[in-house]
């Protein structure tokens, strides 16, 4: 059979019409049939094309010019949207970009979970889509002798020079970096470099809690004596009391990662606090915490209505982090337990307990593969399993332990809609049914959407 080559060439100027949007947000046009995806292409427009990458059944191309423009276009707020790969929506009304969400999780369950004619409810949305983000993490890097901070440019690691604030941040976090690159620049401490491995400030992480509006700043360094670290931290806490907590993070590895192992308390608390709903949590420079607490409050609150507990049942929280749904169920359920793999974050999920004075919530380190079918063989029974794996989804045998445990229901809380849709067709064909799924918006202005489901045992 003869091969047919594709109907474009590289460097080739076309004219495209978008009739798709991809999950990541690029718009999808053919020629001939055969596909091309253009960043910040939107479905409905028309535009000016060059061709950049061509494959054999699809390629991609760079927007040059919009010729007819979408009603759903809008410009973008932040002035270096187009050069930071932080967002990637900004070109896309809000109203959209729930949409585009909600799209995601139907065609993702419907093409790899077989799964369709279930509510696949509205993206539930924020009122105000910016300044959410309760951290930031800023590279430090040098210019004619000046301490600069910002993003890296997309795919490299050239910090961005006009970058002046990050309107998906709260306000708080940009003033703080700004103060404390400022300070430490009059104080003449260098910023590390990457290609010697040489100067001393890294990064700086400023954490906010959204409720509280207490401030922890984290300043990374290469090493752990820093000249004039003292006068820093003097010079911060005189001017900024909404500080509480300033810590050094040290990273002598020459790696991407930012926090390196050993972290020391400069001043004040070591902890900042912050409130999802009722629930109080500790957080350390090191603890996982969720950057976006309104939403994650509106997830938890869904995550508990699917749950549909009485206050008779026993629950077990996979994947639990530092137990936040956990503390969440703990209100309306006889006993919670929760398991997660990293050491860490259970002694965070403990102290989080006693903080709120929770004594029906047990927690355990491990994979959560392993200890299910261990707490099945002690016979465990739960009624309800709550569950919220990482990005790649759960292992089979965790679900099958799960299957073969029978809770009456399932909660599934996902980041990733096609590892959901993947581990929902093995719950279905171990005799369970999807109900209902909810999207839920925490990362405005991103592709990332979030999604809970409901699940229960068939003829329960
Ligand atoms: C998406 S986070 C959820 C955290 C928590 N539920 C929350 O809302 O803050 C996924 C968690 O799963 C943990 N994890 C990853 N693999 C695991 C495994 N095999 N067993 C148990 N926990 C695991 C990660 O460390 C992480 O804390």
């Amino acid at each position: 059979m003869a091969k047919t080559a594709p109907p474009v060439k590289k460097n080739e100027m076309i004219e495209l019409t978008f009739e798709d949007i991809t999950h990541e947000g690029a718009g999808v046009g053919k020629v001939n049939g055969y596909p091309l995806f253009v960043p910040y292409g939107l479905p409905g427009e028309k535009a000016k094309v060059k061709v950049i990458n061509v494959k054999k059944n699809f390629g991609f191309g760079r927007l040059i010019e919009t010729l007819h423009e979408s009603e759903e276009r809008v410009d973008p707020p932040c002035n270096v949207y187009y050069k930071c790969g932080g967002c990637q929506l900004q070109h896309m009304s809000y109203k959209m970009q729930l949409e585009m969400k909600r799209n995601q999780v139907k065609n993702v369950l419907k093409k790899i979970g077989h799964i369709e004619g279930i509510p696949v409810h509205e993206t539930i949305g924020m009122e105000d889509p910016w300044r959410y983000r309760n951290k930031v993490q800023i590279p430090v890097g040098s210019r004619n002798g000046e301490l600069i901070t910002g993003f890296y440019r997309k795919r490299s690691h050239e910090i961005i020079e006009d970058m002046e604030r990050c309107i998906i941040t709260e306000e708080i976090n940009d003033r703080m970096i700004d103060a404390v690159r400022e300070i430490a620049d009059r104080l003449g401490i260098s910023a590390y470099d990457e290609n010697n491995h040489r100067g001393i400030l890294r990064h700086i992480m400023v954490r906010t809690g959204q409720i509280t509006q207490e401030t922890m700043i984290v300043i990374i360094t290469r090493k752990e004596k820093v000249p004039e670290l003292n006068k820093l931290v003097d010079e911060i806490t005189k001017t900024y009391p909404e500080v509480k907590s300033i810590v050094q993070n040290i990273n002598s590895e020459r790696t991407n990662v930012i926090l390196g192992k050993k972290t020391k308390l400069l001043w004040g608390n070591e902890y900042i606090y912050d409130q999802i709903g009722d629930i109080r949590f500790a957080i350390s420079a090191k603890s996982f915490y969720q950057v976006n607490p309104l939403q994650t409050k509106k997830l938890y609150e869904k995550a508990l209505e699917y749950a549909n507990l009485t206050g008779s049942e026993t629950v077990i929280d996979a994947y639990c982090g530092i137990g936040t749904i956990s503390l969440f169920l703990a209100q309306k359920a006889k006993k919670v337990y929760g398991v997660e793999v990293v050491p860490e974050a259970i002694s965070d999920a403990k102290a989080n307990a006693k903080l709120n004075g929770i004594e029906n919530a047990e927690f355990f380190v491990g994979q959560a593969e392993k200890i299910m079918p261990w707490w099945k063989a002690q016979g465990l029974n739960p009624d309800v399993i709550v569950v919220d794996p990482p990005r790649k989804g759960c292992d089979e045998i965790f679900l099958h332990a799960m299957i073969e445990m029978q809770p009456k229901r399932i909660v599934y809380v996902s980041c990733n809609p096609s590892t959901l849709a993947r581990d929902l067709r093995i719950l279905e064909d171990g005799g369970y049914e999807t109900k209902e799924v909810q999207p839920v918006d925490m990362f405005p202005q991103t592709t990332h959407v979030e999604t809970v489901c409901n699940i229960e045992l068939k003829g329960n």
